[in-house]
């Protein structure tokens, strides 16, 4: 089972990005989302090379954002893909079985079908307004997670959901609460300036609940 804590990406520069990964990684988290939105450029690479020996160096899971065929030039260990991204049925034939494959979802119809593609597990959101993404979808807020993750009890599905989007600490055990199995953050341990203190509270408040 994945660890209940992913921290994804932020910087608009190589350097930016090597920064804030190392930071997440040296204060305790073990799960990388690369995620870089010049994801298609020699930049992109680079910081993907460099992603991937602090990865290895730390024992953490890498993945990246939307370029599947950089995480196969990398053998980095998985990919997010967005509801119009790649599909994860062509992510898997070119990444193989044992790879990571997680994919977003802002509806119970968007769970089903990517219960139906076989992901790995789900990016749920977004819980509330974030400025890390242009163009969200609807807001979810704590009743559309309940509602969402009721549905998917009732039809006995599961796949590890992660919440996504404007979380912060004081969120974290409510969101727990509702079923979800764990969190994908960005921004609140990108501007932290004590990562460490954060990221123990953060696995205290994953842990206890689960
Ligand atoms: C864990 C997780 N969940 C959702 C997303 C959002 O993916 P997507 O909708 O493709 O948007 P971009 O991140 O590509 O802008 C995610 N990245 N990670
Ligand atoms: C990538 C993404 N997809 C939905 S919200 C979001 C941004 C998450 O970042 P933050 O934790 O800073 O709100
Ligand atoms: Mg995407």
């Amino acid at each position: 089972m994945h660890n209940q804590l992913q921290y994804i990406s932020q910087g608009n520069t190589v350097e930016e990005q090597v920064y804030n990964i190392h930071k997440a990684l040296d204060n305790g988290c073990d799960w990388i989302q690369m995620r870089f939105k010049k994801n298609y450029s020699d930049d992109a690479f680079t910081l993907a090379e460099a992603v991937k020996m602090l990865c290895k160096e730390y024992l953490a899971t890498f993945i990246i954002n939307d370029n599947v065929y950089l995480a196969k030039q990398l053998e980095a260990d998985g990919v997010h893909l967005g509801l119009s991204d790649m599909s994860v049925e062509e992510a898997r034939l070119i990444l193989g079985k044992t790879k990571i494959i997680g994919g977003t979802a802002n509806t119970f119809e968007d769970v089903l079908q990517r219960t139906t593609e076989n992901c790995d597990y789900i990016g749920l959101g977004p819980f509330q307004f974030t400025n890390t993404k242009q163009n969200l979808s609807p807001i979810l807020g704590l009743e559309g997670y309940r509602s969402i993750i009721g549905q998917m009890q009732a039809k006995n599905i599961q796949i590890p959901i992660y919440a996504i989007g404007g979380i912060t600490l004081e969120n974290v055990e409510s969101l727990m609460e509702t079923g979800i199995h764990g969190i994908a953050v960005s921004g609140l341990i990108t501007q932290t300036e004590n990562a460490s203190q954060l990221i123990n509270q953060l696995n205290d408040k994953l842990y206890v609940t689960i």
